[in-house]
């Protein structure tokens, strides 16, 4: 029986297939490599095409015994979404319409999904548990919840069993350091801070110092890739064993404030990593941190990464020896 990973050219979906790879499970990656890298899929089959098309998963279900889905794919830029929120709405709202169609036609009915800290929008208190309030303050936010209901209302009209893991801040990279993060354009902060010890860019602008924390920046929680790798193979685990669906956060439950995470990648990377402060990027919350209680509790989530200097010095790794990310060989020419 094979696992079903959409997404698996990504960042996130790529160090969840080594995970499940190293865990003995039958990888079966898809993925329109529009965002991802055919470098970074480590699975042995790889299916170079869209979640949309409707023939193509006909084709790999009656092809492949595929017993669950990991459903990466998706468009995921906070920023993006505000601009054009029907392509968010298209790749991941309708996408997932079409997958879930095409699962319950073929009586696949288990499916890990990945979700996000925005379903949560402003939070009202901190930490944020899954059963507070979710008013997302964008369209990517929204779209995730909305696939999140629709696996509601599947689950009860047609049985499907899912998991949804709503990730904060994803850093970090594989320690083995052969997969890690290459996003075109980047917008994340860690891999950016990264790019400005490299020298490959100027500065880092700080989106906003006048926010209520601290120091003024904003904080987040961000948690380690393998981290999340190590709660989508217990989720399916978990499904396996209990049938029983879900939704919990993912985060180290610590919040750090952009100027903490520069000042220890500055430490880190011995470079002084200059900054300069910009206006606030619309949508950003002054402060997300989860609780991932019911993770720990009832997936058995034992996050090892947990804290910022492994997260900080395992991207340094790979930044280092990918200044330009999986092009690099071919950068050299
Ligand atoms: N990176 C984060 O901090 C973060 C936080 C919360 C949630 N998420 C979610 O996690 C998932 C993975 O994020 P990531 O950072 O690895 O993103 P990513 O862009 O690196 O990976 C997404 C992958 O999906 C592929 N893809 C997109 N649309 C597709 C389609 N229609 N058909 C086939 N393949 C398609 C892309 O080519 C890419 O390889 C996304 O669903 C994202 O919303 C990410
Ligand atoms: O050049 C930069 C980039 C980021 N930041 C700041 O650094 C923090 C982290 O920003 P990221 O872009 O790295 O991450 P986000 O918190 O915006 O977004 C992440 O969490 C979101 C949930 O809130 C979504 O899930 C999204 O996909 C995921 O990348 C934010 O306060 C942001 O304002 C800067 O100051 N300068």
């Amino acid at each position: 029986m094979a696992i079903l990973v959409t997404g698996g050219a990504g960042y996130i979906g790529s160090h969840t297939v080594s995970e499940l790879l190293d865990h003995g499970e039958e990888v079966i990656v898809l993925d329109n490599l529009e965002k991802g890298h055919r470098e970074a899929v480590l699975a042995q089959t790889f299916i170079h095409g869209d979640v949309r098309d409707r023939e193509l998963l006909d084709q790999i279900f009656r092809r492949y015994d595929v017993e669950a889905v990991v459903h990466f794919a998706a468009y995921s830029l906070v920023g993006d979404s505000m601009k054009d929120p029907l392509a968010y709405y298209d790749n991941n709202v309708a996408a997932a319409q079409i997958l879930l169609t095409k699962m319950i036609e073929h009586g696949v009915k288990r499916i890990v999904f990945s979700s996000t800290a925005a379903t949560y929008g402003e939070p009202r208190q901190i930490p944020i548990q899954e059963t507070d309030a979710t008013e997302p303050t964008n369209a990517y936010g929204e779209t995730k919840l909305a696939i999140e209901k629709m696996m509601k209302w599947c689950e009860q009209a047609y049985g499907l069993r899912f998991i949804s893991l709503r990730y904060f801040n994803a850093a970090g990279a594989h320690p083995d350091g052969h997969i890690g993060e290459d996003h075109d354009p980047e917008t994340h902060l860690i891999p950016i801070v990264l790019q400005v010890a490299l020298g490959q860019r100027e500065a880092l602008s700080i989106f906003g110092d006048d926010y209520p924390t601290e120091d003024g920046t904003c904080i987040r929680d961000y948690v380690h890739v393998m981290d999340l790798a190590q709660a989508h193979r217990l989720a399916l685990e978990k499904l396996r064993e209990t049938g029983k669906s879900g939704i919990y956060n993912l985060g180290s439950g610590t919040g750090f404030s952009v100027k903490q995470v520069v000042e220890r990648a500055r430490e880190i990377t011995g470079h002084p990593i200059p900054t300069r402060v910009a206006p606030h990027r619309p949508g950003d919350p002054a402060v997300l941190i989860a609780s991932s209680q019911k993770a720990r509790e009832e997936l058995g989530w034992r996050p090892q990464f947990e804290d910022l200097d492994t997260i900080i010095t395992t991207a340094w790794a790979w930044h280092r020896s990918h200044p330009n990310g999986y092009r690099k060989e071919e950068m050299r020419g």
